[in-house]
């Protein structure tokens, strides 16, 4: 079924229409990503202080109380946005890995070195 209702070949003004609508989209979608990749630079260097600080003042590099806090008020975010909360989660998850991994990484190197 075609954009104008008809069943059979789309129109090619159809066609020509969804490539338009198509096009907008994806630059839309290209700015959000654009606007992650900031946002997570911006994260990564918080997280790369607060894992300074924790390798100065001998503090352990995962946080799980901290993190559970974290992941509560992201699942209850996203339900009100209409984002799925266990995509959230995993999403948050994945990202703390990588976080912690660099903590370990700046406390093992000795945080002056970091
Ligand atoms: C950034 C921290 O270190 C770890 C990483 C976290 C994060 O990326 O949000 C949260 C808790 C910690 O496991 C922190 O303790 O705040």
């Amino acid at each position: 079924m075609s954009a104008s209702g008809h069943a059979g070949a789309p129109r090619e003004a159809d066609v020509a229409r969804a490539r338009e609508l198509l096009g907008e989209e994806r630059r839309s979608i290209d700015n959000i990503d654009a606007a992650l990749v900031h946002l997570l630079a911006e994260r990564f260097s918080h997280t790369q202080r607060v894992g300074l600080l924790k390798a100065e003042h001998g503090l352990p590099p995962a946080d799980p109380a901290r993190e559970q806090q974290q992941i509560e008020r992201l699942r209850s975010l996203a339900d009100a946005a209409g984002l799925d909360p266990t995509f959230a989660e995993a999403f948050m998850r994945f990202i703390v890995t990588e976080v912690i991994r660099h903590h370990e990484r700046i406390r093992h190197e000795g945080a002056a070195g970091a």
